[in-house]
């Protein structure tokens, strides 16, 4: 049964300007005035080159699992900021600072999880072991616990990234930060809890979960193009994701998408200097990469973009950017839509679980249309998120009219 709900969406939260941070990029910063300077192509000359697109597209090889790639940052400064065995820093949200009344200890959240219990842990990933943390005074949060790896160098800089992220960004749909507790060899994370899961697992229907219908999943996409945008144009200075995906986007109970996971994120080039992009080593997930920074190693915004639009292919088809199972044709979910698209085949890539209705076909010829423009192999052809917000406001509003209408 495909999950329905009242539209009480007010939309964004309107960005604020945040406090601007001291901390500066590592990686070398270069100015690249021969790129095409970016426009926002209009819908109807799409067809024209998504052909290119297609030739272009990058296929990640097989064997590529997620997070790979390793990065230059090093955490040493990570561990220089520890000053002794068995001391303790801890941190509150917002400016961090060690003078503030500690929110968080480590024995607070060591108790709360009964040692770290597997019965309060909520997921796993690449950087280490989530937990849902309950405190005496009934607050519940999100504790992410770093692995203690033998290489602890990538966890103390992912770490590291994280904390600088999150501690200056503040959005409805980001998820909010509230500090962070360095103890011994333990480095946790105080997040937001989000209660509803990831969207993959929505997408997935996993442990039971109903269906997300069309209207629900434009709030997700929308939701998901304001943090964006808000990381891009209204941080100071701006940041890059680097891991926009379908298991980073939690789900709170009302369905309202938060963006997680700042272990990747990087700030971004200091347009006023000239700079145009920054030179880093390639991070991210297989299957949501841009092509041109995988070559180039120049990250730019548009690398989000370029993410976002596989995101966008994601939540109209319910498939993973690479599908192993599937045949040759169909592996990279992506090329298998974009070749359908232009094939005049567009309503096949529709996600089976969602019934084709006038309302929902429009919906996915537009958002596929939006999302390949996202997908263009050049970064200068990509529209800002800015754009893809908007565009993705209009198509809501002509979905809910649409759905208004045929229903009478
Ligand atoms: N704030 C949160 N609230 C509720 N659940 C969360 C929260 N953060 C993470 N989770 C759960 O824990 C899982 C792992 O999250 P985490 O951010 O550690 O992944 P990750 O290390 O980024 O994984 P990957 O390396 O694959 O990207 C998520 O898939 C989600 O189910």
């Amino acid at each position: 049964m495909t999950r329905r709900r009242s539209h009480s969406y007010t939309g964004g939260s309107s960005p604020a300007p945040t406090a601007s941070s001291s901390y500066s990029i590592t990686s070398s910063i270069t100015t690249d005035r021969s790129f095409p300077t970016p426009t926002d192509k209009s819908t109807s000359s799409v067809a024209s080159w998504i052909s290119g697109i297609f030739i272009n597209c990058f296929t990640p090889p097989d064997s590529v699992s997620s997070k790979d790639f390793n990065d230059s940052k090093s955490s040493s400064s990570e561990h220089n900021r520890r000053s002794s065995t068995g001391s303790t820093q801890r941190h509150n949200n917002g400016n961090a600072s060690e003078t503030e009344h500690p929110r968080f200890t480590f024995h607070e959240i060591y108790d709360a999880t009964k040692n770290f219990s597997p019965s309060f842990r909520i997921g796993q990933g690449g950087f280490g072991t989530v937990y849902k943390v309950k405190l005496r005074d009934g607050t519940t949060f999100a504790v992410k616990r770093a692995k203690k790896s033998m290489h602890d160098d990538r966890q103390g800089a992912e770490f590291k990234s994280e904390i600088q992220t999150l501690a200056q960004v503040t959005h409805l749909s980001l998820v909010k930060y509230y500090g962070y507790v360095v103890h011994d060899d333990e480095k946790i994370l105080i997040v937001e809890y989000v209660a509803n899961g990831t969207l993959r697992d929505h997408l997935d229907c996993k442990e039971g979960k109903e269906v997300l219908d069309m209207a629900t999943r434009l709030d997700i996409a929308t939701d998901v193009a304001h943090a964006i945008t808000y990381l891009h144009m209204y941080t100071q200075p701006p940041i890059i994701h680097r891991d926009i995906k379908s298991s980073n986007i939690l789900l709170t109970e009302n369905f309202r998408a938060k963006v997680a996971d700042f272990g990747f994120a990087r700030l971004a080039p200091d347009t006023e200097s000239g700079a145009t992009h920054v030179s880093t080593q390639v991070k991210g997930t297989a299957g949501y990469l841009d092509p041109e920074y995988l070559t180039t190693y120049q990250l730019t915004e548009k690398s989000d973009v370029y993410s976002f639009g596989v995101l966008l292919v994601e939540i109209l088809t319910g498939r993973r950017p690479i599908e192993l199972s599937r045949g040759q044709k169909e592996r990279i979910t992506i090329r298998w839509a974009i070749k359908k698209f232009t094939s005049g085949d567009t309503i096949s890539v529709l996600d089976p679980k969602l019934e084709q209705s006038p309302a929902n076909n429009l919906a996915l010829e537009k958002v596929l249309e939006m999302a390949f423009q996202c997908l263009a192999p050049h970064r200068g052809s990509r529209p800002s998120m800015k754009k893809c917000s908007e565009i993705l406001w209009g198509i809501r509003k002509d979905y809910r009219e649409l759905l208004n209408t045929t229903s009478l």
